[in-house]
């Protein structure tokens, strides 16, 4: 499915967030929004997941505009793991990845045995299967965001938003969560703060900056030091990763680095 932000603006309060945001991933394309705190990556994001309706533009699935869908079907279509997401019931974890099948339900029915699959293999991929009966709120941090991105998964949308997917996860987990994001063969829109990651992880990369848009393309061609410079403040030294060719991006602290 294709997404396009298309001149989104996002106004509150007199003051602009995002400012005429032009941004289309293709289907099954990885785009990843990188840049500053408070550059407005959060804001286009709840736009292409309807927490936030876009103060002029629109955001287009396959053309139709999101707003005029209904909400099951936009549920349907698009599926969020987002910084917000915490429930203060302790639900057991199978029951939270369930919830991922309610804009497939119609008025309370039990799972069918498809569903029930789907909800597995959604834990068996985010390696949560092992916590299916604990109760989310004794889950360490990693774990619980592990269990919203099974959810997600469940939702079996065609498009997945995700907003800074791997805080709280170790190393390993992050490397599986992004290796799922690039194999799972869904549009995924996703802002990341570690922009070595989003080099490996993503077909092209927006850079925001003060809710504009400021570079986009391949990682390579984005991830320049000029322009990472330019935007983060901090001049890195750009290197292929050694196997993959990606650009890795290594940062000297100012007064030299420990011997
Ligand atoms: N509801 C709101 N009312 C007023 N200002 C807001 C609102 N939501 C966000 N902002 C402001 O808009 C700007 C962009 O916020 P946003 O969360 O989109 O940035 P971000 O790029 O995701 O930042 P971070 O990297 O810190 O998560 C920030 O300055 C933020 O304080």
């Amino acid at each position: 499915m294709r997404v396009e932000l298309d001149q989104v603006s996002v106004r509150i309060a007199g003051t602009t967030l995002v400012r005429d945001l032009v941004l289309t991933a293709g289907p099954g394309e990885v785009v990843g929004l990188v840049g500053p705190n408070g550059s407005g990556k959060s804001t286009a994001l709840r736009c292409a997941y309807r927490a936030l309706r876009p103060s002029t533009g629109a955001v287009l699935l396959d053309g139709t505009e999101l707003a005029a869908m209904s909400p099951r079907d936009g549920a349907r279509a698009v599926a969020a793991v987002t910084q917000e997401q915490h429930t203060e019931l302790d639900f057991t974890v199978a029951e939270v990845v369930a919830l991922g099948r309610y804009p497939h339900q119609r008025g309370g029915h039990r799972l069918g045995e498809r569903e029930r699959a789907v909800c597995a293999e959604a834990m068996r991929r985010t390696d949560v299967e092992h916590l299916a009966e604990r109760g989310v709120l004794s889950l360490s941090g990693g774990e619980r965001q592990r269990v919203l991105i099974a959810r997600a998964l469940a939702q079996e949308s065609r498009v997945l938003v995700l907003d800074e997917p791997t805080n709280h996860l170790d190393v390993r987990h992050q490397v599986a969560l992004l290796a799922l994001l690039r194999d799972c063969g869904l549009t995924v829109l996703v802002a990341l703060h570690d922009l070595n990651l989003a080099a490996a992880t993503c077909d092209r990369i927006a850079v925001l900056r003060d809710g504009r848009l400021v570079g986009t393309g391949a990682p390579a061609d984005v991830l320049t030091p000029e322009l990472v410079e330019d935007v983060f403040g901090v001049r890195p030294t750009v290197v292929r990763h050694p196997h993959t060719g990606a650009p890795q991006l290594l940062y000297a602290l100012p007064g030299g680095d420990r011997p």
